[in-house]
């Protein structure tokens, strides 16, 4: 497996979501001139003289447009000719990590305003999904489980919940119907912005065809979705993640004439829901590599982290987002997920305090039992009077 340094780990402070309000970006930029996702390569030290840059006077946003030209000519080579809307945000999201607590607000207001400029004029065509209505979207035995008996609840969740890997689980969640009605929705806004020819934000540099909900008015439902249920599982299956309190949903799309697949990464979120919405399609498993903490990110997973998940329509898979995993590429067909970044403002308050993250990174649990390990032997050692 070759491991490749994702760019969506909280690592990353510049974002295109920037109203999740816990001062964490969402991945969707880079600091210090780091790189996309599938790729290596950081800002050069000498422009290139010979490139001509864009244009970005018609753009609506926070920065001088002039800086975007300029910066073009310092973005890595493989970029240089990329579109200009792949070259904008990689570059806003280099200016997003330098910038202040005050410009911060100002981008969360810019980014209301974005919001607030799609909602107004973008009409839903199927108003359903805009509310939470649970038996419309979850199927049978996900309904149950979450209506037993408070008593009982966790046993019945817990009873519908695979684990395939550590820390990943997956479980039945979505109603056919619904995953239908949202696939039509999705095609819907995509001919929308077609027509109005809108330059939309991406949900993360995971993805170049992807489509984030809560901007397009679902943040209710999605909200709904996290506080009455993922919420509750989170709490079942990692009870050192503190409250979840934001998410950022999206749906991400791969096929032949989209992104193929998805590059090894870490998300920017405690817990990662993801949930398969169809349509058909062959290969784009997802596989996972353990969880890590920042520093060992790069390091190579023990066999028993890896573990390979073919996608099923309604079907969801729950993982930290700190458990490094990436899409292979898809063979034939189009395949859409839903995916929601859970935050939580308090677990990331209490890890700036931390150094040793052995509670869930594989590296830091093998180099603490390592230690504890020569503790003992030289403990023993003594105890039989051998020489220290
Ligand atoms: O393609 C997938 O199912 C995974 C997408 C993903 O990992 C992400 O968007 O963070
Ligand atoms: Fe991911």
């Amino acid at each position: 497996m070759v491991f490749e340094r994702g760019n969506s780990s909280s690592t990353l402070k510049a974002s295109a979501d920037v109203t999740n309000g816990n001062g964490n970006g969402n991945g969707n930029g880079y600091v210090d001139g780091e790189a996309p996702a599938n790729t290596n390569h950081r800002l050069q030290l000498c422009p290139n003289q010979n490139h001509m840059s864009e244009n970005y006077d018609d753009l609506d946003t926070e920065f001088n447009p002039l800086i975007f030209s300029s910066l073009e000519r310092y973005l890595p080579p493989n970029l240089l000719d990329a579109p200009r809307e792949t070259k904008y945000e990689y570059m806003r999201g280099i200016l997003c990590g330098f910038s202040t607590e005050g410009e911060r607000n100002r981008q969360v207001q810019t980014h209301n305003e974005y919001r607030q400029k799609i909602i107004s004029n973008y009409r839903p065509l199927c108003r359903e999904l805009y509310t939470m209505n649970p038996s419309m979207f979850f199927v049978e035995s996900f309904l149950r489980a979450f209506n037993a008996n408070e008593k009982y609840r966790d046993e019945y969740i817990r009873d519908i919940l695979s684990k395939i890997a550590p820390g990943v689980y997956t479980f039945q969640m979505l109603h056919p119907s619904f995953c239908e009605m949202l696939l039509r929705e999705v095609k819907n806004i995509e001919e929308w912005l077609h027509e109005t020819k809108l330059m939309v934000m991406l949900p993360s540099t995971i993805t170049k065809s992807g489509l984030v909900l809560n901007d397009f008015g679902m943040k209710g439902t999605l909200d709904k979705l996290l506080e009455n249920f993922v919420c509750h599982i989170s709490r079942i299956l990692f009870p050192d993640v503190c409250s979840l309190d934001s998410q950022h949903g999206y749906v991400v799309q791969y096929g032949i004439d989209r992104d193929v697949e998805a590059g090894f990464h870490m998300d920017d979120s405690e817990v990662t829901l993801n949930v398969c919405l169809g349509k058909e399609f062959t290969g784009g498993e997802l596989f996972f590599g353990g969880m890590r903490c920042e520093q060992h990110v790069n390091s190579e997973p023990c066999p028993k982290e890896i573990c390979v998940y073919s996608h099923k329509p309604g079907h969801a898979i729950i993982h930290r987002g700190y458990n490094r995993h990436g899409a292979k590429a898809i063979t034939s067909g189009h395949r859409i997920n839903l995916v929601m970044w859970c935050r939580s403002s308090v677990s990331r308050e209490l890890k700036r305090h931390r150094n040793n993250f052995a509670n869930f990174c594989g590296k830091c649990q093998g180099e603490k039992e390592k230690k504890l390990q020569e503790m003992k032997r030289a403990l023993f050692a003594r105890e039989r009077g051998a020489p220290s």
